[in-house]
C-alpha cells in the first residue's frame, strides 16, 4: 500500500479499498473466489439446501480460500440471490460469512447487483457499505442502468467508509449487448464524464473513438469518479465489472479500460468458458487491474476443504502463468 493510502485511513482505521484491493491483488495474486451456493452445488456438498447448509457452504469455502493463514484469493465474492432464497436465515448466513472473512482478514464483495432511484439508493448504501450495517462488505457490485449518476449515495458513502464499488459495465451474459452496445457506432458522441475531467485522459480514453455505447459511458463515468478520488492510488475506489467472455469487447467498441484507474471484477472465467490467456489477452493492457473471478468452476472441487484448495491452488498459477 503507499506510504500515501496508509495516510489516508479514515475513522473506521480502513485505507482506502483501491488501496486494500491493489496491495492484496500484487500479495496474493489476480483470483477471486464466488461463493454461490446453488441447490445442486449443495447436493453434491451432502448439503441441504436449507440456512445451515448454506453457512456450511460458506465457511467450508472461507477456510478453503484462508490457505490456513496464507490467503489463496485476493477477495471473496458471494452471491447474495442465493442466500436471499432462505429469507432472514439465509442472510443470516451471509452475514457470518462476512464477519468471518473480516475476522480472517480477507476482502469480500457483496454480489447484490443493486440499483435505484438516488434517495432508495441510500438505503441499499447504508445496508452494504456503512460502518455497522451487518450485511457491509469491503465492496458491493452495482447496476447503472438507471443512470450512472443515480448510484451517487452509494460512491459517496464507499469514498468515506474506505469501501468500494463495482459498477457493470459489459457482463459476461450474451443478452448484455443488447444493452450495453447501445449507441456504438451511431455518431454521436458520449457526453464529457465530468466537469473536472472533461477532455482529461481517461474521459477520452473511455469515451473512445468510436461513439459512446452505453459501456463506453459507463467506463467513462468510472473513469471520472476516481480520477477525484483516488489520490496517489493506482486503483480508485470505482471498479467496473466487465466480463472475462467478452473482454475482447472493450477494444471494440473502442474503450481503454487501462485508463479507468478502477479494478476490473471479470466473471466468466472457469464454469461460463472464459480462459486466463483468453483473458489475458482480452484484457492487454489493462491485464494488471484484472481480478477474475470464478465460482461453480472451483466450488465443484468440494466437499473438501483439501479439494477447494486444490481447484484455487490451480486456478491460481493458470492466472499468473
Ligand atoms: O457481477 C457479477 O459478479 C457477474 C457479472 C456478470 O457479468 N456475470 C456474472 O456471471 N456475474 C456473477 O458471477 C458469478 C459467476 O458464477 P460462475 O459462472 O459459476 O463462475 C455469478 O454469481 C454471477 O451472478
Amino acid at each position: 500500500m503507499t506510504a500515501e493510502a496508509t495516510a489516508r485511513v479514515g475513522t473506521a482505521g480502513r485505507a482506502p479499498f483501491g488501496a486494500r484491493l491493489a496491495a492484496t491483488m500484487e500479495s496474493v495474486g489476480p483470483l477471486c473466489l464466488g461463493i454461490d451456493p446453488h441447490p445442486g452445488l449443495l447436493k453434491d456438498w451432502g448439503l441441504d439446501d436449507t440456512a445451515a447448509g448454506l453457512e456450511a457452504f460458506s465457511l467450508t469455502a472461507l477456510e478453503a480460500a484462508a490457505g490456513g493463514g496464507s490467503p489463496l484469493v485476493a477477495a471473496l465474492k458471494p452471491q447474495v440471490a442465493l442466500y436471499e432464497r432462505h429469507g432472514s436465515a439465509g442472510m443470516a448466513a451471509l452475514e457470518r460469512l462476512l464477519a468471518e472473512a473480516r475476522e480472517a482478514g480477507i476482502l469480500t464483495i457483496a454480489d447484490a447487483k443493486r440499483g435505484d432511484i438516488g434517495s432508495t439508493m441510500a438505503g441499499y448504501a447504508a445496508a452494504w457499505l456503512a460502518d455497522g450495517s451487518a450485511l457491509a462488505a469491503d465492496a458491493v457490485t452495482l447496476s447503472p442502468f438507471l443512470g450512472f449518476e443515480s448510484l451517487r449515495p452509494a460512491l459517496d458513502m464507499a469514498a468515506e467508509t474506505g469501501r468500494g464499488v463495482f459498477v457493470l459495465a459489459l457482463t459476461s451474459n450474451p443478452e448484455g449487448a443488447s444493452v450495453q452496445h447501445v449507441g456504438h457506432d451511431d455518431g454521436s458522441a458520449a457526453p464529457s464524464a465530468s466537469p473536472a475531467s472533461a477532455g482529461s485522459r481517461p474521459a477520452e480514453a473511455a469515451r473512445g473513438a468510436a461513439g459512446g455505447s452505453v459501456a463506453a459511458r459507463i467506463v467513462a463515468a468510472a473513469a471520472a469518479e476516481n480520477a477525484l478520488r483516488a489520490g496517489g492510488d493506482r486503483l480508485g475506489p470505482v471498479g467496473l465489472v466487465v466480463g472475462a467472455t467478452v473482454a475482447d469487447r472493450a477494444r471494440e467498441l473502442g474503450i481503454d479500460l487501462s485508463a479507468v484507474r478502477g479494478a476490473l471484477l471479470a466473471p466468466g472465467y472457469g464454469a461460463q468458458g472464459a480462459t486466463a490467456e483468453g483473458m489475458r489477452s482480452g484484457f492487454a493492457d489493462a491485464w494488471p487491474a484484472v481480478l477474475a473471478t470464478s465460482s461453480r468452476g472451483i466450488l465443484r472441487a468440494g466437499p473438501t476443504v483439501a479439494g477447494l484448495a486444490e481447484a484455487l491452488r490451480t486456478n491460481l498459477s493458470d492466472l499468473q502463468g
